[in-house]
């Protein structure tokens, strides 16, 4: 008896398909008036930073138009099961990658949904070499696809994701929030 193979639709949702009438991308590069100057060199990312000592130190290898390549090597601190990545740290890593493509577009971007699938176990010590591109862009919205393929930009695929990244102010990253931050007080209805 044959097994009938599970459909696998992709990740991409009806949130993370652009809309009709949305725009072809167009790769700008990142524009530096989107740096702040607390984000100027700033390593503390745990997707990319160097001063992350636990980070995934995604390292960001190549950019074709609106097509970014980047490299996560999976370290013991990044294991779920014993010996495999966790799946939660292989989504960060695919959230840094297609959040890239967004600012090579010269927006300043932050994620509003990630959709991913698993397809195989990543090993400690595997390179997962990811691979993001837009698919449209529709006002405030940047539509982002990608994968990520164990040791080599051509191996098998572990992770696909569809993700939807969404233009902010500057204010988004300058504002306090130290006070939303703090538990209400005691007693108070919320
Ligand atoms: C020189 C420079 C160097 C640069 C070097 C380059 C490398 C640089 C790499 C960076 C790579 C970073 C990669 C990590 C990026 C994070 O991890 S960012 C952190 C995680 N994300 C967050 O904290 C975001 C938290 N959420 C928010 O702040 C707000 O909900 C948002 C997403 C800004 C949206 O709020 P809003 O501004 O009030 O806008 P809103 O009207 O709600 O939504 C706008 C539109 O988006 C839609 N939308 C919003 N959320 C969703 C959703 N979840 N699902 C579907 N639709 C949604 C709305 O329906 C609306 O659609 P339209 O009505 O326009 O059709």
């Amino acid at each position: 008896m044959t097994t009938p193979s599970v459909r696998r639709p992709g990740p991409a949702s009806s949130r993370t398909t652009p809309p009709e009438g949305a725009a072809a991308p167009v790769a700008t590069g990142p524009d530096p008036r989107h740096t702040t100057e607390r984000m100027m060199d700033f390593q503390g990312c745990f997707g990319c930073g160097a001063d992350a000592a636990d980070g995934l130190r995604v390292a960001h290898r190549d950019v074709t138009g609106h097509e970014v390549r980047t490299e996560f090597t999976v370290r013991e601190a990044h294991q779920g099961a014993p010996g495999l990545a966790h799946g939660g740290l292989l989504a960060t890593a695919m959230d840094e990658t297609l959040g890239s493509v967004a600012w090579h577009l010269g927006k300043r971007c932050v994620t509003g949904r990630l959709e991913t699938d698993y397809l195989a176990p990543v090993p400690v010590g595997g390179v997962l070499h990811l691979r993001g591109w837009c698919t449209g862009v529709h006002g405030r919205k940047v539509y982002v696809e990608g994968e990520g393929r164990i040791g080599g930009p051509d191996g098998p695929v572990a992770i696909r994701a569809a993700g939807l990244f969404v233009e902010v102010p500057e204010e988004h990253f300058t504002r306090d929030r130290t006070a939303e931050a703090r538990p209400a007080a005691a007693g108070a209805e919320g």
